[in-house]
């Protein structure tokens, strides 16, 4: 398989100084190109399992593998997107592009791939402003093609819109659908968004809490560009409701349990 995750689980300290499971016995298999978001309840280790996935956490228990390569640290094949952009203010957007690629090719490329990937997201006209003169769904774009211009073959994105406005939501999301579309890449989203997971992907992976674990893997098999009214699309938003509801519910009532 692609990539694959094989019996994952991950323990951290707490405040208190006792371990704690995140999750166990994550197991996933995931196609090349598939577009997999992943849903759930605050604190279920959506992030730490990308982190994972990105190599920079280690699994306690069990691998993640790329192409049969157990993933141990960061690589080049494994792009991320988070919900900051986490940009360079004092660089240019082309400039924040070619960065990462300092040491892989001559400074002409570089400029050359930025230029095709900015033109990608719709930037090319922009190449040469500083970040703090782009609004947020501008600087998220430089994020995307800066993660792309790395030519991953999987593109890991935390929650990489939550921070927008609705409108540049909606934008960004078919602007992500024509990328993956023309660059085919594995895509791994992280959303809180139910919406967002099924107008996006083309498998959702619910997470469930206490304890951390895979709760349900839904094919979403709805032709894009996909309306939210659309009957299949509400079935779909329906049972992954009904799932989170009850785990939303348990982290709540932890919640009140640890303030009494
Ligand atoms: N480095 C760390 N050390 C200790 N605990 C951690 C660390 N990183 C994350 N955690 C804890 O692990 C759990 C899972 O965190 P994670 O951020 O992966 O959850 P999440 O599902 O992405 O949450 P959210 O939806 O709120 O972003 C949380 O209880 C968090 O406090």
């Amino acid at each position: 398989m692609f990539l694959q995750m094989d019996g994952v689980s991950k323990r951290f300290i707490g405040r208190d100084q006792q371990p704690f499971n995140v999750f166990s016995d994550i197991n996933l298999s995931i196609p090349e190109n598939q577009f997999v978001s992943i849903l759930g309840p605050s604190g279920c280790g959506k992030s730490t399992l990308l982190s994972m996935v990105a190599g920079l956490e280690n699994a306690t228990n069990g691998a993640i593998s790329l192409q049969n390569n157990v993933i141990t640290q960061p690589g080049r094949e494994r792009g991320m997107v988070f919900q900051q952009p986490s940009l360079f203010p004092w660089l240019n957007v082309r400039d924040n592009v070619t960065f990462p690629l300092k040491g892989i090719m001559t400074k002409h490329e570089a400029n050359e791939r930025a230029d095709d990937f900015l033109k990608m997201v719709h930037l090319s006209h922009f190449k040469d402003n500083f970040i703090y003169e782009l609004s947020g769904g501008m600087q998220q774009r430089v994020a995307i093609a800066r993660a792309l211009a790395m030519d991953p073959k999987v593109l890991l994105m935390d929650e990489p819109f939550a921070a927008l406005d609705e409108q540049t939501r909606h934008i960004l999301h078919d602007e992500l659908i024509r990328i993956w579309e023309q660059t085919q890449k594995t895509i791994l989203f992280v959303t809180h968004s139910i919406q967002e997971a099924i107008k996006l992907s083309d498998r959702v992976i619910v997470m469930g809490t206490l304890p951390g674990r895979i709760i349900a893997d839904i094919e979403v098999d709805i032709p894009r560009p996909r309306k939210r009214e659309d009957h299949q699309v509400i079935e779909i938003e329906k049972k992954v409701m009904g799932l989170l509801e009850g785990e939303i519910d348990k982290v709540l009532k932890e919640e009140l349990t640890n303030e009494n």
